[in-house]
């Protein structure tokens, strides 16, 4: 146990799926886990372990940013002993050829801060997937029907920017999508030898307004989660 997480020691596997949504972890648990137990529900954020194809995997909600998610996966990796953390998470496309729906396998994640800052001060550390899962999930995602796309994202500290100029710069170097987390899940793992991923769903777009609906963003990702999965035991 934890001040976070109640789940016994044993009851959390060497593999997570974290989703920002807690009840997209309960979604993905019951639809692509077998016998799925919540381990999991203090404060509300829910986390379930079971089984995938022979494979134990526990999913576990991070919250929204990277506070949030970096007490989680602290908790999962020095408490728990996680190993291959993989993001489930919505984006906001920042490019044209960007589409809703389609998958954004981040390679990097630029960020104004993280909280690892702390300990990195004047370092500009460059945080990064994970190569080995990054090429696995991008295999797996060629079997799927929606389109993917690699390269970098921004996780921003917030989701209501009233920075114009940012987002420019952002898409004018190349950035393809915006989410809130990625980058302090990658520098806990570079920083504890673990493997990181984070595979995206596009969910709003920057440039055309577009949005999904939040019902949508609970429990219609699925191509995402099988990426991760099938990623995460290549
Ligand atoms: O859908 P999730 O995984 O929560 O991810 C995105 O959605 C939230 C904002 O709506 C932020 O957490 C952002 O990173
Ligand atoms: O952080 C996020 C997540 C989804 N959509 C956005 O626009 N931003």
């Amino acid at each position: 146990m934890t001040p976070h997480i109640r789940a016994g020691r044993g009851q959390i596997a060497e593999t997570v799926l974290m989703p920002g949504d807690p009840l997209r972890a309960k979604w993905a648990a019951e639809t692509f886990l077998d016998s799925p137990e919540l381990v999991n529900d203090v404060r509300g954020m829910l986390g379930f372990t079971g089984m995938w194809r022979g494979n134990r995997v526990t999913i576990h909600g991070s919250g929204m940013g990277m506070p949030s998610l970096s007490i989680y996966a602290n908790e999962l990796i020095t408490k728990y002993g996680a190993r291959t953390l993989i993001r489930i998470g919505s984006a906001g496309a920042m490019q044209p050829y960007v589409k809703i729906r389609d998958v954004v396998l981040a390679q990097t994640a630029s960020s104004l801060s993280t909280p690892s800052r702390g300990i990195l001060r004047d370092i500009n550390f460059a945080p990064c997937a994970d190569f080995g899962l990054l090429m696995a999930a991008y295999a797996a995602a060629q079997t799927k029907a929606n389109d993917v796309h690699v390269g970098g994202i921004y996780s921003s500290d917030v989701f209501y920017d009233e920075r114009p100029d940012l987002n420019e710069q952002m898409t004018r170097h190349g950035i393809l999508a915006v989410e809130m987390e990625a980058a302090e899940l990658y520098s806990l793992a570079a920083r504890h030898g673990c493997r990181a991923l984070a595979v995206l769903t596009v969910s709003d777009h920057l440039l055309t307004q577009e949005a999904l609906p939040a019902s949508d963003r609970q429990s219609s990702f699925g191509d995402m989660v099988e990426i991760a999965l099938e990623a995460a035991f290549a």
